[in-house]
């Protein structure tokens, strides 16, 4: 080899060192690679994907289960603390998808610009003894700052929401996008999905069999009473005792209660969560991507009920919740849940839209 040539800096090399993210550097962050220059080698260009509380409790787990997922191609972490840690410690996987760091509201506007889903964790969790509706002073400001940043940057992109209290965000988000002229009603998706894991695990407990083949459909909310399985529409067809089904119902209802309660005061369901948000995603990205017959449960703008919102089977599609699927029948048992799942949610709606206004 020529001396001259043993000096030069590799051209391959300085591509990755002039890739670096010099904002992140210059809070004292890790350096981070530029998604763009950056693409996989080879594979389909995938999907560019956010996650706005990424330093939580579920944002670091579901980080790490997004870096796994082969439709991302960019995963962007943005949060108030911790990203440039989270963002080299994940950006280390041999996995596909290029991984870069936002830190504080500066950064918010470059990690939303060019997202095609933006998956929202940031925010309180619950401490043993309080309501997710407790938690409405905390996190209702901070979803209406991260929503006007989808706005402003990434109006297009499809809207997967966790903060709780999620029956009031929700309205929160769709109000902020409204104020914005940006407001479509398919992009906007409340996760409730770790109701339906939740009960998929505990049916499979009393049936004797595999969760993975169990389907339970959870309509309503996502809080107490609000959270409504349909234990009589469980796949494959399944008969309950009457104390099987109550004993079922308030399990479900008040799994986030478990978690919190056996976390005694270091938070709520992270983990569970995390997956929970991660077999979402992958469903809306996979549907993005134009794969037909994808059916899960979410919280959206819906005509299904005389209310805005209802958790509900939705169709998911390119555009994001394409089709709310029917509520189908109802035992006499699931119509006086859904009664007062209404009650809650309508004054839970109702807050978030009355939060937009005042
Ligand atoms: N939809 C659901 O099924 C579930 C929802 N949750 C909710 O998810 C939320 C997050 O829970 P955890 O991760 O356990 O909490 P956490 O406190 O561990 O993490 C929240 C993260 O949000 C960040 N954050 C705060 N303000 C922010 C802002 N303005 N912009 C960006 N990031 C910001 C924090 O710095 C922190 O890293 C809570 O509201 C919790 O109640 C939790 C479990 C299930
Ligand atoms: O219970 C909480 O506060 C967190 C949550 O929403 C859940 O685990 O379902």
């Amino acid at each position: 080899m020529q001396p001259d040539a043993a000096n030069a800096p590799s051209r391959r090399l300085a591509r990755v060192a002039g890739h670096l993210n010099p904002q992140m550097k210059e809070e004292g962050g890790a350096p981070a690679l530029r998604p763009a220059a950056c693409r996989a080698k080879g594979g389909a260009p995938g999907f560019k994907v956010a996650i706005l509380g990424a330093a939580g409790g579920i944002g670091q787990p579901l980080s790490l289960l997004m870096k796994t997922n082969p439709l991302v191609s960019v995963l962007h972490l943005y949060d108030v603390v911790n990203t440039p840690g989270v963002t080299a410690d994940i950006s280390h996987m041999d996995t596909t998808a290029v991984v870069r760091g936002f830190l504080g509201a500066q950064q918010l506007d470059a990690a939303l610009t060019g997202m095609d889903l933006v998956i929202i964790p940031a925010g309180l969790p619950r401490k043993p003894g309080m309501t997710r509706d407790d938690l409405f002073n905390k996190n209702a400001g901070i979803v209406r700052m991260l929503c006007e940043g989808v706005a402003r940057c990434c109006p297009n992109a499809i809207v997967n929401l966790i903060s709780n209290p999620v029956n009031s965000t929700v309205p929160i988000a769709a109000e902020v996008f409204k104020k914005a002229g940006t407001y479509n009603p398919k992009r906007l998706l409340g996760v409730t999905t770790l109701d339906v894991v939740r009960a998929n695990t505990f049916v499979a407990e009393v049936l004797g069999v595999d969760p993975r083949d169990v389907s339970v459909p959870v309509v309503g909310g996502h809080a107490g009473v609000t959270i409504l399985p349909l234990l009589s529409q469980v796949t494959p067809p399944s008969s309950f005792t009457q104390e099987e089904i109550k004993y079922l119902t308030n399990r479900i209802q008040n799994g986030g209660t478990e978690v919190v309660e056996a976390k005694a005061g270091a938070g709520s369901a992270t983990l569970s969560m995390a997956f929970a948000a991660a077999k979402f995603g992958d469903a809306c990205l996979r549907a993005m991507r134009g794969e037909a017959g994808i059916v899960e449960c979410s919280y959206v703008a819906s005509e299904v009920t005389e209310l805005p919102f209802f958790a509900s089977k939705v169709r998911l599609g390119r555009s994001g919740a394409e089709e709310i699927l029917p509520l189908g029948p109802l035992n006499d048992f699931e119509r006086v849940g859904l009664e007062a799942a209404k009650k809650e949610l309508s004054e839970s709606i109702q807050k978030g839209i009355a939060f937009m206004n005042k």
